[in-house]
This record gives structure tokens, C-alpha cells and sequence, in this order.
């Protein structure tokens, strides 16, 4: 199985890496020309994983034709752009395998959804799951989950992926892994804002758990799987990012708990923190949903710029209620 990867972003370039492991041939398409020319003549992607060497059997390209001989394509740009990205691949009925971690403003789609409007006859399977980017690409053990609706895909895709250090446990529930992957960026940012407000470690075990709760109910409002949403794309996701100043979202949310405007934190940057924009369009959803989600509120007013003190004060200040 020949795979494609759409996107040269740190996850894109990891993931054509694992893909690359025994030397198998991988088309990566990257959108920016200076990340191709790196790719191709120096085996590294300067831009967005500096420092890693690349297999060679990775072949850069900035054409979508390229992809034309992919057996299967990887699906690694940012979930804002899934859909125009798509929309210029002819993918036909090829698998997509979606690596981004969000939910589409606007339409309040998941990535899944939006791939299906792009493309209806294409499978859709979903890789989510604690994995920073640099610690895959210099080959350190981690393990995903593989989730798509039919088991022969999904054991040939899993097979395809496996590496020595890179594991992936096969699942069916897709809407589960893509839930996970989405609420856990939007409660790394809360985390974060802990750390950034010294507020402590009970408080931070509290979100974490807190958090979990929040995003069990609004996956299991939406059809998700609690076994999915317990596993490495949920709650194994959450406590990675909801732990390390490695994760671009619990980074976002430290500055914003130091009382940095988000604005002044967003801007120029060249990477992405899916939590800023998937927080919004997640409280819609959950209010579409009936879904009570506290701390994603939290996270969009801080957001929006409401002072760190009175947006804790008033998470804290709630009505006590039962934990279950
Ligand atoms: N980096 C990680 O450790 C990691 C791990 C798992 C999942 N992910 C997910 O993978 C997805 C991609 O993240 P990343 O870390 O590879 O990105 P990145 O932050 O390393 O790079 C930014 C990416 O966004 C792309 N981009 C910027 N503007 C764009 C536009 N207008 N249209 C299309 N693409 C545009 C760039 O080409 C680049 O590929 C995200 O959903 C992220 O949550 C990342
Ligand atoms: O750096 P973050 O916060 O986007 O997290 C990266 C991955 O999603 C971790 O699994």
C-alpha cells in the first residue's frame, strides 16, 4: 500500500517518517515551496520538525498530481483547512485517513463529515492519539488509535502504519477518535492557563478529570463510544497535552493564564493551535447538543479576553453538584 501524505507540518512530515520506515516509497504534498526544496535536497523539513533527518525514500512534492499513485492518503493539514486542501486532491475512492484534530467553524462538521461532503466515495478512517510530533519522528515508542467502519481497511491500514516504536490499536468507533482528538486541544488550553496563573497541581488534576467528564458527555451525546473516548485519542490525548509546555495548545493557554491577550499570542504565529479555534465552535455544539460544558466556556471567554481571575472565580463559584 503506497501511501500519500497531505500536508508538511510537523504531524505530516512524522507521520511520512513512520511511513518510511523500512525505506517504502512516500509522497508528502506540502504547501509551502521552501519545505519541498528542504525536503527534497536536504531530507529535512527546516520549517515546521527542524532537526530531523528524513528518510530519503520521502519524496516532497507541491503538486496534487503527485499523489495520483498513493494507495492511501493521509489527511495532516490543519482542521480549518481539511476541505479546501481536499477539494483539490482527485481522491476517488481511495481511503482518507484524517490526522487533524478539530471541528470546522462555521459548519460545526468534523473533519469526518467535512471529508464525506468533499469526497463521498472515499473510506474514512481516523489516526488519533498521544503523539508530539518530534518524539514520533525520532522514533520513540508510541501508540494511536486507528478507528474506521470496515475492519478489513482497518487491519490493512494498521499493518501498513505499524512501526517498531509506532503502534496502533484498530477501533470501528470514528466519531469517538475524532471527539477526543477535538474537546482534548480546547481543555489543554484550560490546563495551561493553570500552570500560566500558578494555580497548582490539585487544580490541574481537577481539569484534567473535570475535563474528561465534560468530554465523555458531549462524545457520548454525539454518538462516541465511552471505551473510545477513555482510550489513547481521548483521555490518553488529554493527559499528554494537558501535561507538557510541548503541546502548542497548554503553551497558548500558559501565556493567556501570564494575562497575554490571545490576539498578541495568535498572530504571526506559523503553527497551529487547533484549541483557539475548535473552543468556539465546540460551546456551540455543545449548546446545539444540550451538552453542559463548563471549562470549554471558560476557554472561549478567555479567549475572547475576559480577565484570568474573574473567569476562574466564576468557574469555581458554580452550584455544587454531584460528580457522576
Ligand atoms: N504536531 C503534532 O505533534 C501533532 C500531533 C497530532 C496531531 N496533530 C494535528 O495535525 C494537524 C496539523 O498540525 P501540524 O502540527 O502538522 O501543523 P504545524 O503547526 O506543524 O504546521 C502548520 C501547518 O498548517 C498548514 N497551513 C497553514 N495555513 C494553511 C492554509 N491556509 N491552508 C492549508 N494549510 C495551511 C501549513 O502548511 C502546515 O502544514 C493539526 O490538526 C494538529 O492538531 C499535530
Ligand atoms: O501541540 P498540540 O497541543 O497541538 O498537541 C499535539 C498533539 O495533538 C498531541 O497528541
Amino acid at each position: 500500500m503506497k501511501i500519500g501524505v497531505i500536508g508538511g507540518g510537523a504531524w505530516g512530515t512524522a507521520l511520512a517518517q513512520v511511513a518510511a520506515h523500512r525505506g517504502e516509497p512516500v509522497t508528502l504534498w506540502a504547501r509551502e515551496p521552501e519545505v519541498v526544496a528542504g525536503i527534497n535536497a536536504a531530507h529535512e523539513n527546516h520549517l515546521f520538525l527542524a532537526g530531523v533527518p528524513l528518510s530519503r525514500s520521502i519524496r516532497a512534492t507541491g503538486d496534487h498530481a503527485d499523489l495520483a499513485d498513493s494507495d492511501a492518503l493521509l489527511v495532516v493539514a490543519p482542521a480549518q483547512h481539511v476541505g479546501a486542501v481536499l477539494s483539490q486532491v482527485d481522491v476517488g475512492t481511495r481511503p482518507l485517513v484524517l490526522c487533524a484534530k478539530g471541528i470546522e467553524a462555521g459548519t460545526r462538521r468534523l473533519v469526518g463529515e467535512v471529508a464525506r461532503a468533499v469526497h463521498p466515495q472515499a473510506p474514512v478512517a481516523v489516526l488519533s492519539g498521544p503523539t508530539f510530533a518530534h518524539e514520533v519522528a525520532a522514533g520513540l515508542p508510541t501508540a494511536v488509535t486507528l478507528a474506521v467502519a470496515d475492519q478489513a481497511l482497518g487491519r490493512a491500514l494498521s499493518e501498513r502504519l505499524a512501526a517498531p516504536h509506532f503502534r496502533p490499536y484498530a477501533s470501528s468507533d470514528v466519531v469517538g477518535a475524532e471527539i477526543g482528538g477535538a474537546v482534548k486541544n480546547v481543555l489543554a488550553i484550560a490546563c495551561g492557563v493553570v500552570d500560566g496563573a500558578g494555580l497548582g497541581q490539585n487544580a490541574r488534576a481537577a481539569l484534567i478529570a473535570r475535563g474528561f467528564a465534560e468530554m465523555t458527555r458531549f462524545g457520548l451525546a454525539r454518538g462516541a463510544r465511552a471505551e473510545t473516548l477513555s482510550g489513547l485519542s481521548g483521555l490518553g490525548d488529554l493527559v499528554l497535552t494537558c501535561s507538557s509546555t510541548s503541546s502548542r495548545n497548554f503553551s497558548l493557554g500558559v501565556g493567556l493564564g501570564q494575562g497575554q491577550a490571545a490576539a498578541t499570542l495568535l498572530a504571526d504565529r506559523r503553527t497551529v493551535a487547533e484549541g483557539a479555534f475548535t473552543a468556539p465552535v465546540l460551546a456551540e455544539a455543545a449548546a446545539e447538543a444540550g451538552v453542559d460544558m463548563p471549562v470549554t466556556a471558560a476557554v472561549c471567554r478567555l479567549l475572547e479576553g475576559a480577565p484570568v481571575a474573574e473567569v476562574i472565580g466564576a468557574l469555581l463559584a458554580r452550584p455544587l453538584r454531584n460528580e457522576g
